[in-house]
């Protein structure tokens, strides 16, 4: 029995996305991995699951693996590019995702690209989390980074280049991470625009993160170095990302494609 996927991407960062809402479907962890590898699968940075909301107001649940199988809370640009299929199935320009990290409202915007309001950062240790009690904008680790959480943990280092990407796997695991951490390297053009290239948690360098970049703008605010609207430059493209004064919640806007659309036979991958 084969199975339809769609490949969606935004700003290159990509994803295979399952419809889980007519039946369960047997995702495993170890059949996740293998359908997300690159070259003995369909290949994504995270593989994504539809599901019937629970949530009064939820249109949608959203579910994200990484490739290496673990489930992530958040994950900015997945979430844009699901709202704009839920939106192009018929839900309306303003669909609400429910996902780990509570109810995502989206908007689709005149021009084509795709908000998603992701919420409140968490900034305090346990809600990164951190192995212990510690200032969240200053953690004891060369280069000094700022952590939060955006439903996810991360960690951003503010840096004059990329030359610590190198070492993006071993931050990810470090101590100082009980769930591990995505690892932003933020160069600030000015104050209303930086560069960004983030590991990933379990996926590695991505062309780009929008959880990443939502987390690198609010602590770039935190320590003073941007405004509240900040333009994220990725490998992949452009995010604006707003840090509402008024709410405390995080816009992201960009742009997300449809790849392809196709069938795979799910028990020919390992279980
Ligand atoms: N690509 C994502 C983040 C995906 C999840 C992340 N790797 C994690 O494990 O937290 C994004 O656009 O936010």
């Amino acid at each position: 029995m084969r199975t339809q996927f769609y490949k969606m991407h935004g700003l290159g960062n990509d994803f295979v996305i399952f419809d889980e809402r007519p039946a369960l479907l047997p995702l495993t962890p170890t059949r996740i991995a293998a359908l997300a590898h690159r070259k003995r699968g369909i290949g994504c940075d995270q593989l994504v699951t539809l599901g019937k909301p629970e949530a009064e107001g939820a249109d949608v649940l959203v579910r994200f693996f990484n490739p290496d199988g673990s489930e992530a809370g958040a994950c900015g640009n997945a979430s844009r590019c699901v709202a704009a299929l839920v939106a192009g199935q018929g839900g309306g320009a303003h669909p609400v995702l429910q996902t780990r990290a509570g109810l995502l409202p989206a908007h689709m915007q005149a021009d084509g690209l795709v908000t998603v309001d992701m919420g409140p950062p968490r900034t305090d240790w346990q809600d990164v989390p951190l192995a212990s009690a510690m200032d969240t904008l200053c953690l004891p680790l060369p280069g000094q980074p700022a952590a939060l959480s955006m439903g996810n943990p991360h960690a951003t280092f503010f840096v004059q280049d990329f030359s610590l990407l190198a070492q993006g796997y071993a931050l990810e695991h470090d101590p100082l991470f009980p769930q591990r951490a995505n690892i932003g390297l933020a160069i600030m053009e000015n104050r209303s625009r930086m560069r960004l290239k983030v590991h990933e948690r379990g996926a590695g360098l991505t062309e780009a993160c929008g959880s990443g970049a939502c987390a690198a703008v609010v602590n770039a605010v935190r320590r003073g170095l941007a405004e509240r609207v900040c333009e994220v430059v990725l490998d992949g493209g452009v995010l604006r990302i707003e840090w509402s004064a008024q709410n405390d919640h995080v816009l992201m806007t960009g742009p997300v494609a449809t790849t392809f659309e196709g069938t795979v036979d799910l028990a020919a991958f390992a279980s």
